[in-house]
């Protein structure tokens, strides 16, 4: 099927080669030209595994194309994806300014009808305001052209963008038109071989489902932190208490690890916008505030460990970090808990020395050159000159490490672990101390 896709970010650029890969022929457009022409050169943007030889090999085969044209790409999609980015307003809300430009830009353009698909995050009643924007500048322009708006949520998660997209464990469609049904029903048919992975819905049914997941996903976390909070204190370890709860079926294992709090350009974002568009029909999301308050107060939680165990001034101290990413196997750092950390620490006046498998390019882009921040080569790299460790990302390089040399490095011998990455007891035996989440410091 000829498809087009608008925005090449972490869901245009994933969902377009994986499409591409089926077979489909398909235009990926995006305003940036930097970001195209790299793209067209072979040169992948962000680090997500398996996405460079997908989109290479694509490209070379004639499937996936880039492009800033979009009058070039609306007239070679029958389906067109919007998956830009809907970023939250000052108010909390997502501004819908890039969704709604795509819009006026296809009506700009089509010359026959198209079934536009919706695959960013965006609220309840989004997909009536494109088609409402939409028929408007066809009529400015005098036109009368049929097209279709569904939802088609995305659920992939970052650092398996590739995996999710291939084997996507269930894929949302909300339409009423058994046109556009019969259209994302062959164009998903090639990853819906195994069982029916379509639920099919109305469509603010399918753009609530979205939200709804990230929150739900973003109260589990919040709830296991809060529960570390309370066994910290209580003298109970929280990660026996973790296994303890998952292990019922009805609870389960995942998304239930305590740590420095949940960033990424998703869930802090997508719960701030369903907060604000339950406030504005009049309703009171209790559960979701609180999700949203915890998590803001976690964190903080690092920094204000290695603060409780130093005092309020670290000039003259030079703090060690592990991780800057949001979550391992990507180079994103937005929201990601690493940035509370370091404006913490660079406010008490402490030196950081930091390393990150993939994300420290990111970093330079973001914080420039600064007289207190080094970047290192190695994890070990970040240790020379330190007086402690703090953990943020649970990378898997930092799982497993020389202990000895940790202790030999460290001036005061302590960890921080925002992660909980290690046994205490095995931490303390090389004669560190250890300050993790939830469960009671050792040494
Ligand atoms: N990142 C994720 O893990 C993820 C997962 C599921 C859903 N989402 C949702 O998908 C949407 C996109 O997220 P993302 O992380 O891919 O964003 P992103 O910021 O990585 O990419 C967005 C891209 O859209 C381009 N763009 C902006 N305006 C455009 C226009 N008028 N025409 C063409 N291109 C334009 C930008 O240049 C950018 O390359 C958001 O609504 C997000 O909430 C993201
Ligand atoms: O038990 C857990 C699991 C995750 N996290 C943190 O939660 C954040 C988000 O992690 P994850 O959900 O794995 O990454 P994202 O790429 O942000 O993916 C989420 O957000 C996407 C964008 O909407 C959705 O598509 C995905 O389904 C949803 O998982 C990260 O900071 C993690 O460190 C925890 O603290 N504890």
């Amino acid at each position: 099927m000829k498809v087009t896709v608008f925005g090449t970010g972490y869901v245009g650029l994933v969902q377009g080669a994986v499409l591409a890969d089926v077979g489909h022929d398909v235009v990926c457009v995006d305003i940036d030209a930097a970001k195209v022409a790299a793209l067209q050169a072979g040169r992948i943007p962000i680090h997500e595994p398996g996405l460079t030889p997908l989109v290479q090999a694509n490209h070379a085969a004639g499937r996936l194309h880039f492009t800033t044209d979009a009058a070039a790409g609306v007239a070679h999609g029958d389906l067109i994806f919007l998956a830009v980015g809907t970023p939250p307003d000052e108010d909390g809300s997502a501004d819908l300014k890039h969704v709604l430009a795509v819009a006026r830009t296809i009506a700009a353009h089509m010359a026959a009808p198209k079934t536009i698909v919706n695959k960013s995050t965006v609220p309840v009643g989004t997909a009536d305001k494109v088609a409402a924007e939409v028929r408007q500048a066809l009529a400015q322009r005098g036109a009368d052209i049929a097209f279709e708006v569904v939802s088609n949520p995305e659920f992939l998660k970052e650092g398996a963008a590739v995996a999710d997209c291939m084997r996507p464990d269930r894929i949302v469609i909300g339409t009423s038109s058994p046109t556009a049904e019969r259209q994302l029903r062959e164009l998903y048919a090639p990853f819906n071989r195994n069982h029916d992975k379509i639920v099919l819905m109305d469509v603010k049914s399918a753009e609530l489902t979205k939200y709804a997941a990230n929150a739900m996903l973003a109260t589990k976390i919040s709830f296991i932190n809060e529960i570390a909070g309370l066994a910290e204190r209580l003298g109970a370890d929280i990660e026996a208490v973790r296994r303890g709860i998952g292990s019922d079926p009805r609870i389960g294992y995942h998304f239930i690890y305590p740590g420095a709090g949940y960033g990424g350009s998703c869930f802090p974002k997508d719960v701030k916008a369903l907060i604000h568009t339950a406030r504005s029909v009049g309703f009171t999301p209790e559960v979701l505030e609180a999700v949203e308050r915890r998590n803001d107060a976690q964190r903080e939680v690092l920094a204000e460990r290695v603060l409780a165990h130093y005092g309020p001034d670290l000039r003259g101290k030079t703090i060690a970090v592990w991780g800057l990413a949001f979550k391992p196997e990507t180079d994103d750092m937005r929201e990601a808990p690493s940035r509370n950390l370091l404006a913490a620490l660079w406010a008490a006046g402490a030196q950081v020395r930091a390393h990150d498998p993939v994300a420290m390019p990111e970093a330079r882009r973001i914080f420039g050159e600064r007289a207190d921040l080094t970047l290192c080569d190695s994890p070990m790299a970040a240790l020379e000159g330190a007086d402690a460790l703090a953990i943020v990302t649970e990378w898997k390089q930092f799982r497993v490490p020389d202990f000895n040399r940790i202790a030999q490095a460290l001036r005061d011998r302590i960890v921080f672990d925002g992660r909980n990455l290690y046994d205490p007891a095995v931490v303390a035996r090389h004669g560190l101390a250890y300050e993790s989440i939830g469960r009671p410091a050792r040494g």
